[in-house]
């Protein structure tokens, strides 16, 4: 059988353990299930097809013993009659679409075609015909593979068969191995730098793979399996929006929703990790200074807490915090010294374990060289089917996101910065860092005394709900400074004017910069 053949004559031995461990889920599967009881989800894209020509060396090595005296050379064009779903869309690239017909006649799919979502498509397909497995081309860093093994039953809420995932554990550069090695046909869309393919709506080639002709200036790009860093497979991926993200956080009504920039206000929690701090040796400024760039794009802060590096201190904390906010902040301790607690804290939080992240891993392989020390890299192990990578070019290794938890590596003000800087390019629009409105705000200053504006203050605080009216003064006997916080420009004035009109006249001035 040609693809068997291609790995095994193959030097790439990473490439033959992903193979031999595929085909081991697929004769695992077609050992458990009837054939007639299981499917294949097949689109055209990269994955697919890789996923399929492993089905097609899966049911010949299951059907039959292997025999390689003839060299290999019987059944080249071995077909797979297996059960084959295709959610067609009228969004689709018609290069995908051709692609998947053909390549369904050429290897003898028996093609179901569907023309509704997925879940309805399954709903219909499994009243009428039971399925009780679908092989799928999910892999790790897919934002559906979160939680998923290779064996995965559907969740809940869909209808019941088995997610089989033959090549979960496989990387971009595995799947162009195995493409080029067996040298099978593949969409064309992927030699003119598509590197993932979503819909023509939210999919544009790889930006990575551009070549600018200055004489034309005209872009072409270049093939997928060039692509440098697979880390960057799902750049040229529109992103999109998904409401579950953040259950009822600023997801909810979707960043164009006006009504949401307008009039809510989300909430963030700031928690550091450092002994040092409290010890009193470290100064936080981290701290202060995401306070600052969370207000500068409209959002509130709720509190910030410093505990210290151990894991229950951070569990604790992250548990009381990450429901009361749309989203936390959380940095120190991260790394791989005894002290670096904070992502297992996370995780406890969560209530799920640690497991090693092969993409992540990747990164730090790549970031480290020859110090990595391989599989048992404490780094690698990322908290498990809640963790998301957020990609930025301009980042060595990804930001961690657990749900509504980011997990900053950052140590210092400039790494803050530019952290800050990539993730709000890669979230503003579509979360979970939705820009609000901004805040607005102005401020009083007076020598009158506390017991003189403390009673009009507090009803001028009932009078105006939707405003945050602070005070401060930085001395005892200074000047008393009273801050206007709010959305809403107007509204300020008005509760400036309704509280100048309390007191005599020049007995506040407005203080210009705070
Ligand atoms: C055959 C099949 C089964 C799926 N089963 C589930 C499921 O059990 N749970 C789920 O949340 N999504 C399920 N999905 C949806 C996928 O998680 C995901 O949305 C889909 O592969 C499309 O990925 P995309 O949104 O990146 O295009 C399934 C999709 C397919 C094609
Ligand atoms: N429209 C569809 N019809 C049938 N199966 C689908 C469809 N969309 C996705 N799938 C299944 O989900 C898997 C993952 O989809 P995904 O888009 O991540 O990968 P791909 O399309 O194979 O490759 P690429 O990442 O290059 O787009 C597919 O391999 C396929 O098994
Ligand atoms: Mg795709």
């Amino acid at each position: 059988m040609e693809i068997d053949k291609a790995i095994r004559e193959s030097n790439d031995r990473r490439l033959k353990t992903k193979y031999n461990n595929a085909i081991y889920v697929i004769q695992r599967a077609f050992a458990l299930y009837a054939f007639e009881e299981i499917a294949f989800s097949f689109n055209g894209g990269k994955d697919s097809t890789v996923l399929l020509h492993l089905l097609r060396a899966g049911y010949f090595l299951h059907k039959e013993r292997p025999n390689y005296s003839d060299g290999g050379h019987t059944n080249c064009e071995m077909k797979c009659p297996i059960r084959t779903l295709y959610f067609d869309s009228p969004c689709a690239f018609p290069e995908i679409n051709s692609f998947t017909y053909e390549t369904a006649a050429t290897y003898d799919l028996q093609l179901e075609n569907f023309r509704l979502d997925f879940k309805s498509g399954l709903e219909a397909l499994l009243r009428e015909n039971p399925i009780r497995a679908i092989f799928i081309g999910t892999r790790i860093g897919d934002p559906n593979a979160v939680g998923q093994e290779q064996f995965s039953p559907s969740s809940p809420g869909w209808p019941p068969f088995m997610r089989v995932n033959p090549i979960l554990d496989w990387s971009y550069r595995d799947i162009w191995a195995f493409l080029l090695t067996c040298k099978v046909r593949y969409c064309s869309l992927y030699d003119q730098g598509y590197t993932s393919i979503g819909s023509i709506f939210d999919t544009v080639p790889n930006a990575l793979l551009c070549i600018s002709d200055s004489s034309t200036s005209k872009e072409n790009f270049r093939p997928a399996y060039l692509l440098p860093d697979g880390r960057l497979e799902r750049a040229g991926r529109v992103k999109k929006l998904s409401p579950l993200d953040f259950g009822d956080g600023p997801f909810i009504n979707g960043p164009n929703n006006v009504d949401a920039h307008q009039t809510h206000t989300f909430m963030a929690s700031v928690i550091a990790v450092g002994d040092e701090i409290l010890f009193g040796t470290v100064e936080d400024q981290l701290g202060p200074s995401l306070c600052r760039k969370l207000h500068s794009i409209g959002w509130a802060v709720s509190h910030i807490a410093v505990v210290r590096n151990d894991i229950d201190s951070v569990a604790d904390e992250v548990e009381h915090r990450k429901s009361f906010n749309d989203i936390l902040f959380i940095y120190g301790g991260v790394g791989p010294l005894h002290s670096d607690v904070s992502i297992a804290g996370v995780a406890k939080a969560f209530g799920v374990r640690l497991a090693p992240n092969e993409e992540f891993e990747e990164h730090l392989r790549h970031l480290m060289c020859d110090q990595y020390t391989g599989d048992r890299n404490e780094m690698a192990q990322l908290p498990e089917g809640i963790t998301e990578l957020l990609h930025h070019e301009n980042l060595l290794v990804p930001l961690i996101k657990c749900q509504n938890v980011i997990i900053l590596s950052a140590t210092n003000v400039i790494e803050l910065e530019k952290q800050w800087d990539c993730l709000i390019e890669l979230t503003s629009f579509s979360g979970p860092l939705v820009s609000m409105a901004p805040f607005v705000s102005k401020s009083l200053m007076t020598s009158l005394s506390d017991v003189e504006t403390a009673q009009p203050l507090s009803k001028l605080c009932l009078e105006f709900p939707d405003l945050c009216i602070g005070c401060f003064r930085k001395s005892r006997v200074g000047p008393l400074i009273i801050n206007f916080v709010g959305k809403d420009q107007d509204r300020i004035d008005l509760a400036l004017q309704a509280l100048c009109k309390k007191f005599n006249r020049g007995a506040f001035s407005e203080v210009k910069c705070m």
